[in-house]
């Protein structure tokens, strides 16, 4: 099938690859000259494990062509919008304009029978609203949408072979079966492998989106909740955790305390949820999730805090090693990155921070040239006073603490992420500090 997607930023441009990678003939639209340029020479523009490789092969067959020009989006049936819906300054509420410009920009370019579909999160009642301009277009196209729910490190995995797939298909009976038919042919590769298929309307498909990231949210936040109550009652979180999600019905998964979450995902959608509601009068609802997000900033201060009281209050002019500035690890994105917020208020405290990631350096140092980058952690631990591990990247993980012990001045170190063998640490002679553990 001929398909576009517009928007190829960490969304679009796996979105675009792996469809190509499935066999669809695949324009990828962005406004960005410098990315487009980028990935129609086959070179990612940013860092995601697998991407390079399917870039490469469907570039080289033609199948994945880009350009910054909406009007090579004629003649696709499927046009998936994958733009940036960020969330507002100085407010909670999520900024539209870029996804209402591609709308705009795509409807002279539209035939009977496309399908536009929605991809990029957004607040309920979008679609609705997208769907009324795509229908006064007099096109004869229509929309769908279609949340993603792939996450980065995982992503050309989760595009190619996702857990479950969601139709947001517009009310009018005929145009529903036309856009199910369509996207029944876009994922004929992952319906054929019985992957899970949700039919529904426009408003549930968006808010399965906003209410999967806030529960994920929810699950983070109450795990580090429960981290603060350890931290004044001597008990271990990460037992605790253990404890708790030998229960199926609780699992294990996104219940490891540390210093929270970040990312282009869950911290805007939470807020963009919050705003949502409380226009649509049903603030209480969610009210929640702004304890949620509360409790998630106060773990970057916690280890803030932690670091300021292992130096004896004395942080000026102090060597600080960070280890981690990526939002998670298999990832260069330092959007909303706590990593990074630790490392910029340390720095903002007089003290000399010298950050290491093994993918996030060139990210990180766009947006915070005061702080000093080293990609050798050998080079980053050297003579520090004290070490913060804040991303649980495996280099970081497995780091021998008999190797690392000669290179610091203080062996202090604060595992930002629960991610240490702390019996291992303290053996070799370390001072090993954790969140909501004794
Ligand atoms: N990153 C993820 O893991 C992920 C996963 C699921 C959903 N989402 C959602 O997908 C959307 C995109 O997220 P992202 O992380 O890829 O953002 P991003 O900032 O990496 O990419 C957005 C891209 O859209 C481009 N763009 C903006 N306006 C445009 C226009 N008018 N025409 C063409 N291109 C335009 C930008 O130049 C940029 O390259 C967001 O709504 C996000 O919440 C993201
Ligand atoms: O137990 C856990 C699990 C995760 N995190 C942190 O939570 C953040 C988000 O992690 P993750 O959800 O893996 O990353 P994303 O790639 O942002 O993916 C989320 O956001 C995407 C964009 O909406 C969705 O598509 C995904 O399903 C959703 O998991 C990161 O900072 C993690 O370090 C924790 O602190 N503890």
């Amino acid at each position: 099938m001929k398909l576009s997607v517009i928007g190829c930023g960490y969304l679009g441009a796996v979105h675009a690859a792996s469809m190509a990678e499935l066999g669809h003939d695949v324009i990828g639209i962005d406004i960005d000259q410098a990315k487009i340029d980028a990935l129609a020479a086959g070179k990612a523009p940013f860092f995601e494990p697998g991407l390079p490789e399917i870039l490469t092969s469907a570039t080289a067959t033609g199948r994945l062509r880009f350009s910054t020009d909406l009007a090579d989006a004629a003649g696709s049936q499927v046009h998936f919008i994958a733009v940036g819906t960020p969330q507002k300054r100085g407010s909670y509420a999520a900024d539209l304009t870029y996804v209402n410009a591609a709308l705009e920009g795509l409807l002279p370019y539209l035939s009977d029978g496309d399908l536009v579909v929605g991809k990029s999160t957004v607040p309920v009642g979008t679609a609705a609203d997208l769907a009324a301009k795509v229908a006064a277009s007099g096109s004869g196209a229509m929309l769908a949408w279609n949340p993603e729910f792939l996450r980065e490190g995982f992503a050309v995995q989760d595009t190619i072979s996702p857990d479950r797939l969601v139709y947001g298909l517009p009310p009018e009976p005929a145009q529903a079966e036309a856009s199910k038919a369509l996207l029944d042919a876009v994922y004929e590769s992952a319906l054929g492998k019985d992957t899970p298929l949700v039919v529904t309307d426009y408003a549930t498909a968006e808010l399965v989106k906003v209410s999967a990231n806030a529960f994920l949210a929810t699950k983070i936040s109450f795990i580090n909740a429960m981290a603060e109550i350890a931290e004044v009652t001597g008990a271990d979180v990460t037992q605790l955790s253990t404890a708790i999600g030998l229960d199926d019905r609780i699992g294990w998964k996104f219940l490891k305390a540390g210093v929270g979450f970040g990312g282009g995902c869950l911290p805007k959608d939470i807020r963009a949820f919050t705003a949502r509601a409380e226009e649509l009068g049903r603030g209480e609802s969610v009210a929640f999730l702004k304890e949620v997000d509360a409790i998630n900033l106060r773990r970057r201060q916690r280890v803030v805090d932690l670091a300021v009281e292992a130096l004896g209050g004395q942080v000026n002019g102090k060597k600080i090693a960070v280890l981690g500035l990526a939002f998670k690890p298999h990832s260069d994105d330092i959007r909303d990155s706590p990593a990074l917020d630790v490392a910029v208020q340390l720095k903002g405290r007089g003290a000399n921070v010298v950050a290491t990631d093994p993918e996030a350096i060139h990210t990180a140092s766009r947006v915070h040239p005061q702080l000093t980058y080293e990609a050798d952690p050998a080079a980053a631990l050297q003579d520090a006073d004290l070490v913060v591990l804040v991303t649980e990247w495996d280099e970081f993980r497995y780091m021998d603490p008999s190797w690392a012990l000669p290179l610091v001045k203080t062996p202090t170190i604060i595992d930002g992420r629960n991610t240490l063998d702390a019996t291992a640490w303290r053996a070799a002679g370390w001072t090993y500090i954790s969140l909501g553990r004794p």
